[in-house]
């Protein structure tokens, strides 16, 4: 009988639904013990060979057993209606919480375990507020009811009873740390579990390239086979708390049914004292059975909240202090002051004091050697992190006095890895923009160079695409996204590394397009490719953290730094292919 903070918590987001399912469920309880009253009047005058209520008293039975019949029904409307709500409530509340938590959380947890907590987590908690807590409710309201009825017919039996409610109650709770360490530890395992899984199939491709299919496979056979093991060393636990609740059940049946029968032989019981004593006291345990059941159905949820509240309470990367919400008449300059920042527990920062400026309306590109900080230059200019030192503005406001929602209405993204979801080419753009016409998809298409290919395809714009948009090719998905990112119509472009999925033709269209795309824009390009980046107003070549140099094309490469050298490993890695 666990009441986690978390779990009342998210009770508390939809009070009147689980109230309405408790007072039903108190009304079956009820019900039952209505039931068990006509039945021994019933019982008492069959055994006194009284026949003149019978009627009567079994067409009560009968209406008894039709209003219960029609109770639990609407109880369990009621339960899964109530259920419905916190589900949605609190899913609703984590996927916000996550968004608010940005790609840095992202970075630092295994989407199969958050799919876990959110998905599989959130449906225990359903089960434990929705089932649960109600059956633990009714224990505490309408039991003591119960036994104040046994109290008025037999005083003694309603001591024994009370003592083996409280028992029932009280015992198992022994075992709670117990339990407790040992649902952790399954729902750890099923976490890591889920996260080898959605991994495995994921990455299927990479595991078949490199022949470790077999391999994985062994991994998560023995990831299934610890699953397994914790499962029992929970059950082991939790059947012992259903045993010792089953254990003074059962005595305190036995006991109240040996004083009624004292008291029978005695001749100080009426006979349908007897009879409403005996079963008054199964009915009495009817809420206890039926909350041990519902433990094990809500236990899950138990095991979750942890893990739930942890996701809950996060704090996100960067706080969202910021309240300025510009609207940028023209598009804004986009300058690091003094940047330096250091990866949470890396030893070596990853940008040292970087002074930067990107001219408004113009183009610059990024270029450096691998792991020179290209990407989490860009990272810092979308408030991923915040920098240890430094500041970056636009239009000379710190990106922090900005709201994250102006902050990201102001810069459109086309990332490393292109995300496109399994639904139609229309769907996929009109992510950025729900209510863009086909008009202006067109448009967008066209400025990224990908129109042509789209409506050429059977079914154009209304084309289902494979998850992650698998059927098409690289360079597809990457001016998609470009379109998708014009879409945003931002003032502030930012690409990283937006040609490196592609070949030298497609190289040449998506560079076009970028120039398309650019024009009235702050645009930030960062690309391996110098290529890519040749036409670019500003190139700033930065090395380890540092900006290295500033200039065009023509003048970095004839300075023969560590431009030109990237030019000439360039222009070997093209003479190869
Ligand atoms: N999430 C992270 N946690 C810790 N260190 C990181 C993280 N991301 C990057 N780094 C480190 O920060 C440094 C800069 O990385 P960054 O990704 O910005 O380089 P880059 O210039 O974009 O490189 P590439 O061209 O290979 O993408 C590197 O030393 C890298 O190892």
């Amino acid at each position: 009988m666990m009441l986690h903070p978390e779990l009342l918590r998210a009770a508390r987001t939809a009070p009147a639904p689980l109230l309405r399912a408790t007072a039903l469920l108190a009304l079956v309880t009820l019900a039952h013990a209505g039931q068990a009253v006509l039945l021994a009047v019933t019982l008492a005058d069959i055994a006194r060979g009284r026949t003149g209520r019978l009627p009567v008293l079994l067409g009560a039975v009968g209406a008894v057993l039709v209003l219960r019949a029609i109770l639990v029904w609407r109880q369990r409307v009621a339960a899964a209606d109530a259920g419905a709500r916190i589900r949605s409530n609190l899913r609703d509340e984590l996927l916000v919480q996550l968004g608010r938590l940005g790609p840095a959380h992202g970075d630092a947890t295994r989407a199969g375990a958050l799919r876990a907590t959110v998905v599989d987590g959130v449906e225990g908690v359903n089960t434990y507020l929705s089932r649960y807590l109600p059956q633990l409710a009714v224990v505490c309201v309408v039991t003591p009811v119960l036994l104040v009825g046994v109290a008025v017919v037999h005083v003694w039996a309603a001591v024994v009873l009370l003592a083996a409610v409280v028992a029932a109650l009280s015992v198992p709770r022994l075992w709670d740390r117990a339990l407790a360490a040992r649902g952790k530890e399954h729902w750890d395992t099923y976490e890591g579990l889920a996260a080898d899984y959605l991994e495995s199939l994921q990455q299927m491709p990479t595991l078949r390239a490199t022949g470790a299919v077999r391999r994985r496979r062994e991994a998560l056979e023995e990831r299934s086979r610890r699953l397994h093991r914790a499962t029992v060393a929970k059950l082991r636990v939790s059947l012992v708390d259903t045993a010792l609740t089953d254990l003074a059940i059962q005595a305190g049946t036995l006991g109240a049914v040996l004083l009624a029968c004292a008291s029978a032989t005695a001749g100080r019981a009426t006979g349908t004292g007897s009879y409403l004593l005996l079963m008054l006291a199964s009915e009495c345990f009817r809420p206890l059975r039926d909350l041990s059941r519902e433990w094990h159905a809500g236990y899950v949820g138990v095991s979750a909240a942890d893990g739930i509240a942890a996701l809950r309470t996060a704090r996100p990367a960067v706080p969202d202090t910021g309240t300025l919400a510009p609207a940028w008449p023209s598009p804004p300059a986009v300058v690091f002051s003094g940047v330096r920042f250091a990866y949470p527990g890396a030893g070596r920062p990853a940008l040292d004091g970087v002074d930067l400026e990107c001219p408004a309306g113009r183009t610059t590109a990024l270029v450096g050697p691998s792991g020179a900080g290209k990407s989490t230059l860009l990272a810092l200019l979308q408030r991923h992190h915040d920098p240890d030192a430094g500041a970056v503005l636009l239009d000379g406001l710190d990106v922090r006095e900005l709201s994250l929602a102006a902050l990201r209405r102001s810069i459109a993204v086309v990332s490393q890895d292109v995300y496109l979801f399994a639904a139609s080419i229309a769907d996929n753009l009109r992510l950025a923009d729900p209510g863009a016409t086909d008009e202006r998809l067109a448009a967008a298409c066209r400025d990224a160079g990908i129109h042509d290919e789209i409506t050429a395809l059977p079914d154009g714009y209304a084309t289902v695409l494979g998850e992650r948009g698998a059927t098409l090719s690289g360079g597809q998905r990457q001016r998609l996204a470009l379109a998708r990112a014009l879409l945003c119509d931002a003032p502030v472009l930012v690409l990283d590394e937006a040609t490196s999925a592609v070949d030298q033709r497609r190289e040449h269209q998506i560079t076009e397009a970028l120039r398309r795309a650019a024009r009235g824009r702050t645009c930030l390009v960062v690309a391996h490719r110098l290529a890519a980046v040749r036409h670019a107003d500003r190139i700033v070549v930065l090395d380890r953290g540092r900006v290295d140099d500033v200039g065009d094309h023509r003048t970095l490469a004839g300075a023969g730094g560590t431009y030109a050298a990237l030019a000439t490993a360039d222009l070997s890695r093209r003479g190869e292919r």
